[in-house]
């Protein structure tokens, strides 16, 4: 009977103790009001400077500055505290975008410094009002004022509507203009998330974006175009072009995508060029088959100009270069050099981590009691391109079994055709069957095929040479 009695005290005590600390730490409690007493006693002794940021200037003309402020402070994340946010949907899906009502005052922290803001509004005028302390201004109003900027720099960023631009013969745009460029909403889904790659590489990758973005001090600084140029090659459908694609996506550039066959010489290739704008990603893809058929007037020095940036220079910059390629073998070394290509980044085929990231996006599923099995097979040393594998599975997408099951044939089969038609290009040992259905999916195994398999396997097992995938030739890093 003790013992009930004494839960019960406890649990009545706890309870009240509870509703204390509540009343005590609400926004109208004591803790609040005191902690706003020691402020505003505090504020006696120092002295504060009031400096207007107005969204107009005496001409009537929009200042800028008005309008990064705006987004700055809608972005701290004291608003989503504050009592005074009003919350409106964004032009995106999924996006709510927050606003502090009139006349309301938000505070912000900035290398230590309080700073305090009041969305300042009478009739039609409206400004924000910045309270900053007089001992604080001197050694941070500038770099803060450079914080606001390179916040809502950010934000635009990531507002933007993408644009895709292709280059054409000639094209008339709508204020009768005549352009060599057509472009149309950039909508490509794929992410940095939807790639299946080698995690560290895929952090090395992002970081190198981000540390790009941040550097354009530091490029000024080495007297150096602020651009960098990236060398994707490897297979067909190993992701290059969805790469690329996750690039601007991830940085929120425009994507260029120039087609060389449509370039006709050199001076063609600079007039493109001086079209382009900043922040964007301008791509040139299989430069490798192009430097082999050389159809068009359009020379190796002309590409290597543009590679230097000597014609991006003249005009705007913070730019992403991309070149893809199947191999680099046949290339001559002085394309490739440090400068002209920053970043050389190796797509391989697929390899049972890669598989398992193409299960999980494709399938939804992380485990399956087929995976070793498949896992046997990469071992053996068979493959197939990532896009080969998503078919299978966006095919069979409704039983992640058969789905899984397709892909080990398909393995099975196509991949020892691969290495069959591998090995009798290099002369050890001819291919059995070499008329093999370039999807295979259907295709029964032989006994040849596993012989083949085992023998190649023993021979990567060998070779075990791995190219490696992320090599930054040279450049600058961060700012
Ligand atoms: N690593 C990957 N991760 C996720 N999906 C991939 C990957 N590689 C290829 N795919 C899928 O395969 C399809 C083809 O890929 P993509 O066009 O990017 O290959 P590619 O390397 O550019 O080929 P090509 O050299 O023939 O131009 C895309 O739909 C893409 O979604
Ligand atoms: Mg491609």
């Amino acid at each position: 009977m003790m013992t009930i009695s004494n839960i019960f005290c406890a649990l009545i005590g706890t309870v009240v103790s509870l509703l204390l600390l509540r009343l005590l730490f609400r926004k109208t409690g004591p803790f609040h009001l005191l902690k706003r007493w020691w402020m505003s006693t505090q504020d006696l002794f120092y002295a504060y400077q009031v400096l207007k940021v107005p969204e107009f200037n005496d001409a009537m003309q929009e200042n800028p500055l008005y309008r990064r402020v705006s987004a700055y402070l809608n972005s701290l994340p004291s608003l989503e505290e504050s009592d005074f946010t009003n919350l409106f949907a964004g032009k995106k899906p999924n996006d709510i975008l927050l606003h502090l009502d009139p006349n309301q005052t938000i505070d912000d922290v900035f290398l230590g410094a309080r700073l305090s803001w009041t969305n300042h509004q009478r009739g039609d005028r409206r400004a924000f009002v910045l309270r900053i302390r007089r001992a604080d201004k001197r050694s941070i109003l500038r770099p803060y004022l450079q914080h606001i900027h390179a916040v809502s720099d950010e934000i635009d960023r990531k507002k933007r509507d993408l644009k895709l631009h292709i280059n054409v013969d000639r094209v008339v745009l709508d204020d009768g203009v005549s352009g060599r460029w057509r472009s149309v909403p950039f909508t490509h889904p794929s992410t940095l998330d939807t790639i299946a790659m080698e995690p560290d590489l895929k952090d090395k990758v992002k970081s190198d974006l981000e540390s790009f973005l941040k550097a354009k001090q530091y490029y000024h600084r080495l007297g150096r175009v602020w651009k960098r140029s990236f060398l994707l090659y490897g297979p067909s459908g190993t992701g290059k072009s969805s790469f690329v694609a996750a690039m601007a996506n991830f940085l929120g550039y425009d994507v260029y995508d120039i087609d060389l066959s449509k370039v006709k010489d050199d001076s063609d290739l600079k007039v493109l060029l001086m079209d382009t704008t900043s922040k964007s990603v301008i791509v040139m893809e299989d430069l490798d088959r192009f430097l082999a058929s050389k159809s068009t007037a359009l020379s190796v020095s002309g590409i290597l100009n543009f590679m230097d940036g000597i014609l991006s220079s003249c005009c705007a910059e913070e730019r992403i270069m991309v070149f893809t390629m199947n191999s680099k073998e046949h290339i001559d070394p002085a394309i490739l050099r440090p400068g002209r290509v920053d970043v050389h980044i190796h797509f391989p085929l697929c390899d049972f981590s890669a598989f398992k990231n193409l299960a999980n996006s494709y399938l939804g599923v992380k485990d399956h009691k087929l995976f070793p099995q498949v896992e046997e097979i990469f071992q053996g040393g068979a493959s197939l391109s990532p896009a080969e594998i998503g078919e299978l599975m966006i095919a069979n997408r409704n039983s992640p079994s058969r789905a899984l099951k397709s892909v080990i044939t398909a393995l099975q089969t196509d991949g020892s055709a691969k290495i069959g038609r591998r090995l009798s290009h290099d002369g050890s040992r001819k291919a059995g069957d070499e008329s093999a259905d370039s999807s295979g999916v259907f295709l029964k195994d032989s006994n040849a095929m596993k012989d083949l398999r085992k023998l190649y396997g023993l021979l990567r097992m060998k070779s075990n040479r791995r190219t490696p995938s992320f090599d930054e030739a040279s450049g600058p890093r961060d700012g």
